[in-house]
C-alpha cells in the first residue's frame, strides 16, 4: 500500500461533493484508465527492480504478478496486463485469489459461490504482487485479499490498483495506483461494468445502497 508521504495518482480530488447518479466512465475512458494505470505500473515496477533494471522499459516485469480479486478485479488484472504487454512486449505473471472466506462480514453478505484461486506457476514468493479490484470502498475486500495472500505466499511487496477509490475507508487502507477518485455520498454505489462479466465497458454512480 501507498505509504503517508506517496499520495496516490489518480484524476480528481478524492474530497468534494459526491457526484451525481449518471455514467462516470464511459468505455472509452475506461479504455484510457486502463492505459493510463498500465504505463504507472510499467513505471513502479522499473523502480522496484531489486537488480536496477536493463534501461528499456521492462525493468521489473518478471518479477510483476497482478493478483486480481473477483469478481470485476480478475479481467481487470487481465486487461491491464495484455497493456503492459501490448506497451513494453513483455508478458506480465497474472492470477486471481478468491477472498470469500477470509472475509470479516461473511456472516452478513449471505451465501455465495466461491470464485477461483489461480496463480501463476512461478508463484508469488519474493515476487512483487499488485492486487487489482474494480472498486476501492471500506477497505474490508482489500484486508481479506491480504489475508488470501498470506496463505498464498510471501511476497517481497504487495502493491494495490484500483479502478475507482470512492473514499469511506474503515480500515488503514489506501491504493497505489488509482484510475480515478471519486467523491461519493455513503449512499451511493459505485458499478463497474466491464465487458468480460457484464457485456459492457462502464462506471456508474447511483443513488441508494444495493
Ligand atoms: O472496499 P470494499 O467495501 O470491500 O468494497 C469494494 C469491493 O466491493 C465490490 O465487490 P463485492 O464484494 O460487491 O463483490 P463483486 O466483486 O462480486 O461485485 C468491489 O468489486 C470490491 O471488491
Ligand atoms: O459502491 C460500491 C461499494 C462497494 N463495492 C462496489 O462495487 N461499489
Amino acid at each position: 500500500m501507498a505509504s503517508s508521504t506517496e499520495p496516490a495518482r489518480g484524476t480528481a480530488p478524492r474530497t468534494g461533493d459526491p457526484s451525481s447518479a449518471g455514467t462516470l466512465l464511459t468505455a472509452a475512458d475506461v479504455g484510457r484508465v486502463i492505459d493510463r494505470m498500465a504505463h504507472q505500473l510499467i513505471e513502479r515496477a522499473a523502480t522496484s527492480d531489486p537488480g536496477g533494471g536493463r534501461g528499456d522499459g521492462t525493468a521489473g516485469l518478471s518479477d510483476l504478478v497482478l493478483v486480481g480479486i473477483p469478481t470485476r478485479g480478475a479481467p481487470l488484472a487481465r486487461r491491464i496486463a495484455a497493456r503492459i504487454e501490448a506497451f513494453t512486449g513483455t508478458p506480465v505473471d497474472v492470477g486471481t485469489a478468491d477472498i470469500t472466506l477470509y472475509r470479516d462480514d461473511l456472516r452478513m453478505r449471505g451465501v455465495r459461490a466461491l470464485e477461483p484461486t489461480v496463480l501463476p506457476d512461478a508463484g508469488i514468493d519474493g515476487r512483487l504482487v499488485v492486487l487489482v479490484d474494480d472498486v476501492l470502498f471500506s477497505g474490508r475486500s482489500v484486508r481479506a485479499a491480504l489475508d488470501a495472500l498470506r496463505d498464498l505466499g510471501r511476497p517481497r511487496s504487495v502493491q494495490l490498483a484500483v479502478l475507482v477509490d470512492r473514499g469511506h475507508r474503515e480500515l488503514p487502507i489506501r491504493a497505489d495506483f488509482v484510475g480515478k477518485n471519486v467523491p461519493t455520498a455513503r449512499s451511493q454505489q459505485v458499478r463497474v461494468h466491464l465487458s468480460e462479466t457484464d457485456g459492457v465497458d462502464e462506471v456508474l454512480v447511483t443513488e441508494g445502497e444495493s
